[in-house]
């Protein structure tokens, strides 16, 4: 039996009760909330993680009884307030399994925690041949950040539609609810903007390396958002701007000061491209392409970049940033972008997301004073696209070598000076892809490391423990090996 406190993030209270288990078999049913559709839809994901494992029928039901017993339960009654939006109890005693939640969301997660305790082979694509027995004990969990997030470069080399999805259903398991997917950058334009087709013609023909191209169609990128929503994922595009924009000035020769397009980017050098923010072209093409992405995405957040515009004179960046700022408030979007546009006028509500090293930043820390929420990126922490280990092929080494302790020991509300824990909005693995060519690399890179950033993300601050999560972490590789993970084996983890 799948031991019950093994769960990745660790909830905020588990208590085993080894005395019971409950097993699922070919008569459990699962029962939804009645009369709330988002419950159902919850119960019909769970059906479909479970149903092609067992082999059994699982029909889903619906129940308005709070104590329903005999069978899986997903009840919208009887959760503690402690739970919150997000949060939820789960129960597994000899009568069955009840989660018991305020919102879907809590339902959502509870189902996340009911996997983990369930066998690893619960998480194969073929019947496997049981018993499915889950044990008996209690959680009673909530996330501590509300913004738990992966944001997955997309530019630098294109992820397809299925691959992005894969990358979001291992979001869900792990309870991160955002993906930012940072669309744009010197090798690559990867969302289609209409007015401007040569940004998805020239803009998207290619990628660092000189690997092939490719790009969302604004289809394909609603199917990517509506997917994301189904389990429970925000998207946050990012337009970087108004440095790594080499692919849009490839594209449009008017957004260049000199008028003429420079040659498609294929290297990995940054700093070096700018639009051309005296040029009378350049505001009417921002103003369409943030119009175009909020019409696209049904998440708040609409990420304007903001980093490494070295190539940009300053002045005309601040001006720049403030008024990019402004015109996603008018289209009524949250402005997100990174650390370096504290230094502009920020607009109400903009958020920061903090991706450099040092642990002291006085704009930052101004901006935090001032009301402004913060998400935690430091680059020797959270960017999963370093090395676990000199001796790796793939990753890069600028910001160091980042193992999964590295990733794991550090207090997202306790790194920055001067920035108290109530300014942080949460925590972003940002895995950028220079040197990520493949969804094999894609899980080399985020495997391990990506459950460990959920983890900061989701469990307190109290329960953190080195200790416990790497055997915690361990129990999580068979489940990768079922799912077909191709994950790093840090010797630092007691795979079992
Ligand atoms: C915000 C930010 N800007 C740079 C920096 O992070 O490092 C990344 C590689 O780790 C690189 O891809 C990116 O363009």
């Amino acid at each position: 039996t799948q031991a019950f406190s093994t769960v990745v993030p660790r909830p905020a209270t588990v208590t085993a009760n080894p005395a019971v288990s409950y097993t699922v078999t070919a008569s459990t049913p699962i029962y939804t909330w009645a009369g709330n559709a988002a419950a159902g839809a919850v119960g019909t994901y769970l059906a479909g993680i479970l149903r092609p494992s067992t082999g059994f029928p699982l029909t889903v039901t619906t129940t308005s009884d709070a104590n329903q017993s005999g069978g899986i339960a997903l009840v919208l009654s009887g959760a503690p307030a402690s739970v919150g939006a997000n949060g939820y109890q789960l129960d597994v005693t000899a009568g069955g399994v009840v989660i018991r939640a305020q919102q879907p969301a809590g339902l959502f997660a509870g189902v996340q925690s009911l996997r983990q305790i369930m066998p690893p082979q619960i998480e194969a694509r073929a019947v496997q041949a049981g018993p499915w027995v889950i044990p008996g004990g209690q959680m009673i969990d909530q996330p501590r950040y509300a913004y738990r997030a992966a944001m997955l470069d997309v530019a630098r080399h294109f992820f397809t539609v299925d691959q992005v999805k894969r990358y979001i259903d291992q979001l869900a398991l792990y309870k991160m609810n955002h993906l930012h997917l940072h669309l744009t950058d010197d090798q690559g334009w990867r969302i289609e903007i209409a007015g401007y087709p040569n940004l998805t013609g020239t803009g998207a023909g290619t990628s660092a390396g000189g690997w092939s191209g490719g790009y969302y169609t604004q289809a394909q990128f609603r199917d990517l958002v509506a997917y994301a929503n189904s389990r429970y994922v925000t998207i946050v595009p990012e337009i970087d701007m108004p440095g790594h924009t080499n692919a849009a000035l490839a594209s449009h020769a008017p957004l260049n000061c000199d008028g003429v397009a420079p040659a498609p980017y294929t290297g990995t050098a940054v700093g070096f491209s700018s639009l051309c923010l005296t040029d009378p072209d350049t505001r009417p093409f921002v103003d369409e392409v943030i119009r175009q992405l909020a019409g696209m995405t049904t998440g708040p957040y609409l990420h304007i970049g903001g980093d490494e515009a070295h190539s940009t004179p300053h002045e005309q960046f601040l001006e720049f940033v403030t008024g990019a700022q402004q015109t996603v408030v008018k289209y009524g979007k949250t402005p997100v972008g990174w650390n370096e546009i504290s230094a502009s006028t920020l607009q109400p509500g903009a958020v920061l997301q903090y991706w450099n090293t040092p642990t002291s930043n006085a704009s930052v820390a101004a901006a935090a004073a001032a009301g402004h929420g913060i998400i935690m990126s430091p680059a020797n922490r959270a960017y999963i696209d370093l090395k676990h280990t000199a001796t790796n092929v793939i990753g890069l080494t600028w910001a160091g070598i980042t193992n999964v302790q590295r990733a794991y020991d550090w207090n997202p509300g306790a790194t920055l000076e001067n920035v108290p824990d109530s300014a942080i909005r949460g925590v972003e693995a940002a895995l950028w892809t220079e040197s990520v060519t493949s969804q094999q690399d894609v899980d080399y890179l985020a495997f391990p490391r990506l459950p460990a950033l959920a983890e900061l993300g989701w469990s307190p601050w109290s329960t953190h423990d080195w200790a416990s999560f790497r055997t915690r972490l361990a129990a999580q590789g068979p489940r990768w090996d079922q799912m077909g993970i191709r994950y790093h084996h840090s010797t630092e983890i007691p795979w079992p």
